[in-house]
């Protein structure tokens, strides 16, 4: 745990993962991420657009891809691209995430992806599923999630990834894990990151039973912390990071690190994600 901890100074929460999942518990070096995320974006059109206000070290991380952001291989390359550049540019500290679509945040995991394509496609695009909430969760910089619109499944998912979460007030928007719902399940690290916003029992009924909250209902079980007018969410954001960005950096970064790490399952650990790609890369091929 000392080392831990030290290296969680050093390096912040995402420091820790990068040591944890670069080196193999049997000492092999594995492949960096960014190098295979490079090679993999084939898409023309951005996907994501990026504002870094370099006055203020917030940068907007749009999702803009019709029709309803879902997380396909190429979306999810391009997403993980841009959190490395802002991850690595050291005057950004806070993220924003929202959408350019209305009525949707994103649809989650894009079905298309799962369905007919063969193991090793199933293999990488999982691979980047795990690399998109490692990035986030582990992530240096305050992270805030302007939910403008539905958020199921991944969707949810990437919103809990996040620091904070403010949604539009509207009860036509809703927002949770409901994998089962749909005849599948979510995997534990999905399940842990449920835990840690909700608390167990409500994570439990809440993956049991695929539920969807509404805005509202969302905000009373905690799944989200604030619910504002769509007209004000992005600036609510600004002005929420603005409070996060007043925490010295290193002081919140700790502390979200010896959270993460007393609470979560071991994903950032190599054997662990293999293993959960494995699993996931079946499951997959079969549906
Ligand atoms: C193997 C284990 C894996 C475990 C983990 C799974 C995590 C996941 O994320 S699974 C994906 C779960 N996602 C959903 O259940 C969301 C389904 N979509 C919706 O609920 C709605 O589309 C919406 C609330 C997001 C938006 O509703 P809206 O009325 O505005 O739009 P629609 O008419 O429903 O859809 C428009 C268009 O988009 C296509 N689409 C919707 N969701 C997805 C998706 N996840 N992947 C790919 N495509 C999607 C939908 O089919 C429509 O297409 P067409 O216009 O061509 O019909």
């Amino acid at each position: 745990m000392a080392n831990v901890l030290r290296n969680s100074a050093k390096f912040g929460f995402s420091g820790v993962l990068s040591q944890l999942s670069i080196h193999s518990r049997h000492g092999r070096e594995c492949v960096s991420p960014c190098f295979s995320l490079q090679q993999r974006n084939n898409s023309t059109s951005p996907k994501i657009k990026v504002d870094l206000d370099s006055s203020t070290g917030v940068a907007v991380l749009r999702m803009q891809s019709p029709p309803v952001n879902s997380l396909s291989l190429d979306f999810l390359t391009e997403f993980c691209i841009n959190l490395e550049k802002l991850e690595m540019d050291r005057s950004c500290r806070g993220l924003i995430i929202t959408s350019t679509l209305s009525k949707v945040f994103s649809a989650g995991l894009d079905i298309m992806e799962m369905y007919g394509k063969s193991p090793e496609r199933c293999g990488e695009f999982w691979k980047a599923v795990q690399e998109m909430w490692l990035k986030l969760y582990g992530s240096n910089m305050a992270t805030i999630a302007a939910i403008n619109g539905s958020s199921p499944a991944g969707g949810c998912l990437m919103s809990i990834g996040c620091d904070y979460r403010i949604m539009v007030d509207n009860p036509r928007y809703s927002i949770g894990l409901n994998e089962t719902q749909l005849g599948i399940v979510a995997p534990f690290w999905f399940k842990d990151t449920l835990v840690n916003t909700v608390g167990n029992r409500a994570a439990e009924l809440s993956l049991e039973l695929g539920l969807l909250y509404s805005a509202p209902d969302a905000l009373k079980i905690g799944l989200v912390d604030q619910l504002v007018p769509e007209d004000q969410v992005l600036s609510t954001a600004q002005d929420t990071m603005s409070k996060w960005l007043a925490i010295p950096d290193h002081a919140r970064q700790i502390d979200q690190c010896v959270y993460i790490i007393y609470n979560t399952s071991p994903l950032p650990l190599d054997h662990a994600r293999q293993m959960d790609q494995c699993v996931i890369s079946v499951c997959i091929y079969y549906i």
